[in-house]
């Protein structure tokens, strides 16, 4: 099978990149399904890396209906060790504003409906997930943003995305809510995938694209679908280039994670005693345990 140690998840808005070239699309099936929509592998910044649509091409999944098990466990299967998450998010803070870019540390969960582990039937394992973001990936993210002094806007390094379930949006006591919190900014899809991610031990962060202020600030419009995609559309270019160089600077020198081994003390269930069955739909996860 085609591999690339780079893979980048695009989301609202960002249903492709631009500039990959040698463009190849992968149809992969995993033990957890089809992913939601074929993976892009291309080359990028002279490296190969896989892209996927997390909504599909043509935005046709809810965030409840993202097989997020399956998005992850493709790009283990493509050999990815490093995945970039793009989102659209609204600003839960004043000073965070619209076309501003965000790269979170931290994650509140409020999201009910998600299938957010590979383990069970079975098998026992609890990850550490205190850093819920891999911080030398983030690093890469927000160095390259930096680097490309990008005008009228500003990079927040850190900060709290709240994963909400949707998919209708927030009510302003939500909103409230979660300001009274201190989160930074609110979406529907990154935390199951940063869970999966670290127990498929692939390095995650997001670089989270400010569209709107939710509904809480009284000068500002409530969030609406056409405002999140007018203002991708608006700063698309910008998050391709920051992927870009991100990319570059991961080839150049892919930095060490503690991502890379988050399975190695979380494995409660001796592995002589979990089921064959599932021994192999999670063969690739384990068999450098095994
Ligand atoms: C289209 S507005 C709400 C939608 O946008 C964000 O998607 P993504 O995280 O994939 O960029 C948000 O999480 C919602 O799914
Ligand atoms: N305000 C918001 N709430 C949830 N998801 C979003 N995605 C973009 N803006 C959002």
């Amino acid at each position: 099978m085609a591999q690339a140690k780079i893979g980048i998840i695009g989301g609202s808005g960002l249903y492709k990149m631009d500039a990959l070239k040698d463009v190849e699309e992968v149809q992969i099936d995993t033990p957890f399904g089809p992913p939601s929509d074929a993976l892009i592998l291309g080359t990028l910044e002279g490296t190969r890396v896989a892209f996927l649509a997390r909504h599909g091409r043509n935005h046709t999944l809810l965030p409840s209906e993202l097989p997020f098990r399956a998005n992850i466990y493709a790009m283990k299967q493509l050999g990815v060790e490093y995945l970039i998450s793009a989102s659209a998010v609204g600003s839960l803070k004043e000073e965070v504003k619209p076309l501003d870019m965000v790269v979170p540390d931290q994650f509140i969960d409020r999201t009910r409906n998600r299938v957010s582990t590979f383990f069970g039937e079975g098998i026992v394992a609890h990850i550490a997930f205190g850093d819920p973001v891999c911080k030398n990936l983030a690093a890469v993210i927000t160095d390259a943003v930096a680097s490309l002094k990008l005008p009228d806007l500003t990079l927040y390094r850190g900060g709290t995305y709240v994963c909400m379930e949707g998919p209708a949006f927030s009510t302003k006591a939500e909103s409230r809510l979660y300001r009274s919190w201190g989160a930074t900014v609110i979406g529907m899809t990154n935390l199951p995938e940063a869970k999966l991610a670290r127990e498929a031990e692939i390095a995650y962060a997001t670089l989270a694209l400010v569209t709107d202020y939710d509904c809480w600030h009284p000068a500002h419009d409530s969030v609406t679908v056409e405002m999140v995609i007018a203002n991708l559309q608006r700063n698309g270019v910008n998050a391709q280039k920051a992927i870009q160089e991100t990319v570059r600077r991961l080839a150049e020198n892919p930095p060490p994670s503690e991502a890379h081994s988050a399975l190695k003390y979380a494995i409660v269930t001796p592995l002589d005693k979990v089921p064959t069955a599932t021994k192999e739909k999670l063969g690739l996860l384990l068999q450098k345990y095994l």
